[in-house]
């Protein structure tokens, strides 16, 4: 063709490759736009599973550089972390411990429960999720709260605290008694509801040391299971090089140092019903608190 060709079918020509060219760039236009929208609303960005449900894990850990935040507060002796990281254990805690606590997690966030997706249950301060608010169910129920929650519900919390801050010393190298539970510590029930306050908007990423102020090492007991309970919720580690995931199991403790070492968040859970308690430590004995009970 080229040269050779008549004048009018050279411009027919023309038409026909900026037709081509058009269609073409349309087309990759489309196709990139689909993938990057992909992208910005399912977060398919999680390259790593630490802890799969279906996996039972008897010990994992993974060491990550300390962030400088421990540099400018008080420093604590065999308390104050030198080695960071995060770690997960199926056998710290029994399935029936897990499943009493998730028992009494149920019953506590029946008596209220946000209308938003997150319900939390704080053991210690009694503030419960209740609406838009949050009551405290300690006065909101008075003795009545003890038909939910008994004396024997407390001592299983305790025990649990127990096991998992000696797991915590044992991997971070601290002293145990170093270790001193820290508020709020708290049962979470999320589920797919649309957010109604910025309480039931759990799935930001954060830093637990900026959130909480207190904590320094952050533990997680999980009472249900991902992929069986609910879909989505699972928690990531969002690091520099990857996202990160813990699937939820009954069971299942997660627990890591409280600073942006450990910047995570939690996906949106987009089915079911999940369940989790908070329990965490600070090294500072002016932030301790004693074990939840009737206040
Ligand atoms: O429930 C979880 O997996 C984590 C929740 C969390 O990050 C928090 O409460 O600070
Ligand atoms: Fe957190």
């Amino acid at each position: 063709m080229g040269v050779l060709c008549p004048k009018k079918n050279r411009g027919r020509t023309r038409w026909k490759s900026l037709l081509i060219w058009g269609v073409f760039g349309v087309t990759l236009g489309l196709v990139s736009g689909y993938f990057l929208w992909g992208d910005l609303i399912t977060d398919n960005s999680v390259t790593e599973v630490l802890a799969a449900q279906r996996d039972t894990v008897e010990h994992r850990f993974f060491q990550v550089p300390c962030s400088q935040d421990y540099e400018s507060l008080k420093h604590f002796e065999a308390c104050t972390p030198r080695k960071c990281g995060r770690a997960m254990t199926d056998s710290v805690i029994t399935l029936q411990e897990a499943q009493k606590m998730r028992r009494l997690a149920e019953a506590g966030l029946s008596l209220g429960g946000s209308d938003g997706g997150a319900s939390i249950l704080d053991l210690h301060s009694g503030a419960l999720s209740m609406g838009k608010k949050f009551v405290n169910m300690y006065r909101f129920f008075g003795e009545k709260i003890k038909d939910v929650m008994s004396e024997e519900d407390f001592e299983l919390y305790r025990e649990v605290r127990l096991k998992i801050q000696h797991e915590i010393a044992r991997t971070f190298n601290i002293s145990v008694s170093s270790l001193h539970l820290t508020k709020p510590t708290f049962f979470s029930r999320m589920n797919s509801s649309e957010a109604k306050t910025s309480h039931d908007e759990y799935w930001h990423p954060h830093i637990d040391k900026v959130t909480y102020g207190s904590f320094d090492y952050t533990s997680l007991l999980y009472l249900s299971d991902y992929s069986q309970d609910f879909g989505g919720g699972r928690f990531v580690f969002i690091d520099e090089s990857a996202n990160r995931t813990v699937e939820p199991r009954t069971g299942r403790v997660s627990f890591f140092t409280s600073g942006s070492e450990n910047l995570h968040r939690v996906e949106k859970v987009n089915w079911g019903t999940r369940y989790a308690i908070t329990i965490s430590f600070t090294c500072d004995p002016e932030h301790a608190i004693g074990d939840p009970s009737w206040t």
